[in-house]
């Protein structure tokens, strides 16, 4: 593909990062596992070529390493962590795990000029950058020269301006390392001589043509929750195949007070897209009944979704293509990524949850996008600020947020608590400053005293994040007053309830859901 960038992924949990910076400087990027690379480079011809860090060791047999063509081919070529090590280990240079490991901020100091530093560090400057690695290089390549050296890495950047290879200890993709977006943009405008051209509107007409060609004639059902990530699919498939296009909303029994209503008729006034209304409610809560362990109630999700889906299709006279607004935050934490041991963290309903076998085949334009992007796509498409800026609200819905045991009583309750905290929320103006609210129901009772009588009921936990993108979250820091209100209000007004905790934990080492 003309000017474009090839990621080589060994497995980092940011990779996806590196993508996103790219894009960030107006350059078109793809990925593929490092196991791939070899027979899609032919066909790809990227005009650079980034290789990520990775949970593996080279010093380890049979660890991954970059095709040998990568070097060969006359490309640029950056190296990132792991990808720094392999290229040095690849071209006749030395890696060692030393004893001491650099995790998290640390300080290099420039010691010589290179293309990738033009206008961001000079000779003699020490600057901040995010280091995660155990092993480090310890003799380059021929032809390499050291530009950077910080405590635990000598080599904390190499560089052979002459072939354009460059390698870097730390990761310049993370926003702990403040220049690190200004290091990649040297790489991808100066080193590699791509223009800054690709945008939100080019990835939508890119999108357009690949739905294209992939759907043919075909039918395809888009599962339509409402939420940010399948309505902007909804629409952008809806430009690209017009009617081959029906939308099915499936009320799960698990979706917030007034919600299947607001979402139905909201998409209906606006756009004109077949859209099934399914209630499925008994499906999904008779099954879900007694379950209790957060793995089984995923997979339990999912699998009725697709049997569903499975159902509506036919009931439309078939189709083959099943779309989903799944994003890359759903991807990373429900699959171990290019065979290496990144872990699962929990099955998202639309990717892990899937059942192995499926008749439709899945259309996820978005599997390589954040969020945030995906809300500027809506907006390029002309979508309303309405749908565009709703907090994300999961899959399982309420099923994730009645820790253990999931009942329609405890549903129940769970609405009444979560819809008095949206509402103050909305009433305080902080929607838009909070990127995700919710309520859970834990199954824990404690005893209160209401009107001189004992009470024994359930706690409720508030949960408020900010995030721009999911993948790193801190607890939004409401004020006292505020929250003494939504608790007052929720014990009042919600039956069940008797005690009110506010969770003020970041992701990591917490997740965004509870489960
Ligand atoms: N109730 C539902 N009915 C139909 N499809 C659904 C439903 N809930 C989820 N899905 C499908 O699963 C995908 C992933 O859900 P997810 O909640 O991550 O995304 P979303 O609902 O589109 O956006 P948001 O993250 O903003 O809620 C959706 O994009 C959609 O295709
Ligand atoms: O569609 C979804 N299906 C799922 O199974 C799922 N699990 C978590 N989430 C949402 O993903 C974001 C990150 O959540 P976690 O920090 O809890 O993993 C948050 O926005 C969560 O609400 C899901 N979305
Ligand atoms: N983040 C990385 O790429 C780490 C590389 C390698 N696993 C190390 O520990 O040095
Ligand atoms: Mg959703």
């Amino acid at each position: 593909m003309k000017n474009s960038i090839l990621i080589i992924d060994f497995g980092s949990q940011v990779t996806q990062l590196i993508a996103r910076r790219v894009r960030e400087a107006g350059v078109y990027s793809e990925i593929v596992p490092f196991n791939s690379a070899a027979e899609k480079l032919p066909g790809i011809n990227p005009s650079g070529i980034i290789l990520s860090g990775g949970p593996a060791s080279v010093i380890g047999d049979e660890t991954p390493r970059a095709p040998e063509a990568v070097f060969e081919m006359g490309v640029p070529v950056l190296g990132i962590c792991y990808g720094q090590q392999t290229m040095c280990a690849q071209l006749g240079g030395r890696v060692e795990a030393p004893d001491h490991r650099e995790f998290g901020r640390a300080e290099v100091d420039v010691v010589a000029d290179c293309a990738l530093f033009d206008g961001v560090w000079e000779v003699g400057q020490r600057d901040q950058v995010w280091m995660s690695h155990g092993d480090t290089v310890t003799a380059i390549p021929e032809g390499f020269t050291a530009v950077a050296t910080s405590k635990g890495a000598p080599f904390a950047v190499i560089a052979n301006d002459e072939k354009k290879f460059y390698g870097a200890q730390f990761h310049p993709e993370v926003v702990h390392t403040p220049r690190g977006a200004e290091l990649i943009s040297n790489f991808v405008h100066k080193i590699c001589g791509l223009p800054g051209d690709w945008t939100m509107a080019s990835f939508k007409e890119q999108a357009i043509e690949s739905i294209r060609r992939e759907v043919g004639d075909g039918k395809v059902i888009c599962g339509l929750s409402g939420g940010v990530d399948s309505s902007v699919a909804a629409v952008l498939i809806h430009e690209a195949i017009g009617d081959q296009l029906t939308c099915v909303y499936v009320d799960n029994g698990l979706m917030r007070a007034g919600e299947s209503e607001q979402v139905v008729s909201l998409f209906r006034d606006q756009y004109n897209i077949p859209l099934i209304h399914r209630d499925a409610s008994d499906l999904f809560l008779d099954a879900l009944e007694g379950q209790d362990d957060p793995e089984v109630k995923r997979k339990t999700i999912g699998r009725i979704f697709i049997d569903v889906f499975d159902e509506e299709a036919s009931k439309i006279g078939g189709a083959e293509f099943l779309a989903q607004g799944t994003l890359y935050p759903d991807v990373i934490e429900s699959v171990s990524f290019a065979g290496g041991p990144s872990v699962t963290i929990k099955s998202h309903h639309n990717v892990g949850g899937l059942p192995e076998r499926m008749n439709l085949k899945l259309l996820e334009p978005f599997r390589e996008l954040f969020k945030d992007e995906v809300r500027a796509l809506g907006r390029e498409l002309g979508m309303a600020a309405e749908l565009i800026d709703r907090h994300p609200f999961p899959g399982p819905g309420l099923a994730i947020r009645v820790p253990g045991a999931v009942s329609r009583d405890r549903l129940d309750i769970l609405r009444k608590a979560d819809t008095i905290y949206l509402e103050e929320i909305r009433n305080a103006g902080l929607y838009n400053e909070i990127w995700q609210a919710f309520a859970v129901l834990l199954p824990v009772r404690t005893v209160g005293v209401m009107g001189d009588g004992r009470t024994y009921e359930y706690v409720c936990a508030l949960r408020a994040v900010t995030s721009t993108d999911g993948m790193t979250a801190d607890y939004y820091p409401f004020s006292h007053d505020f929250l003494g209100r939504v608790s007052t209000r929720i014990i009042n007004e919600v039956q069940g309830i008797n005690r009110v905790v506010y969770d003020t934990t970041s992701k990591p080492p917490g997740t965004i859901e509870w489960e």
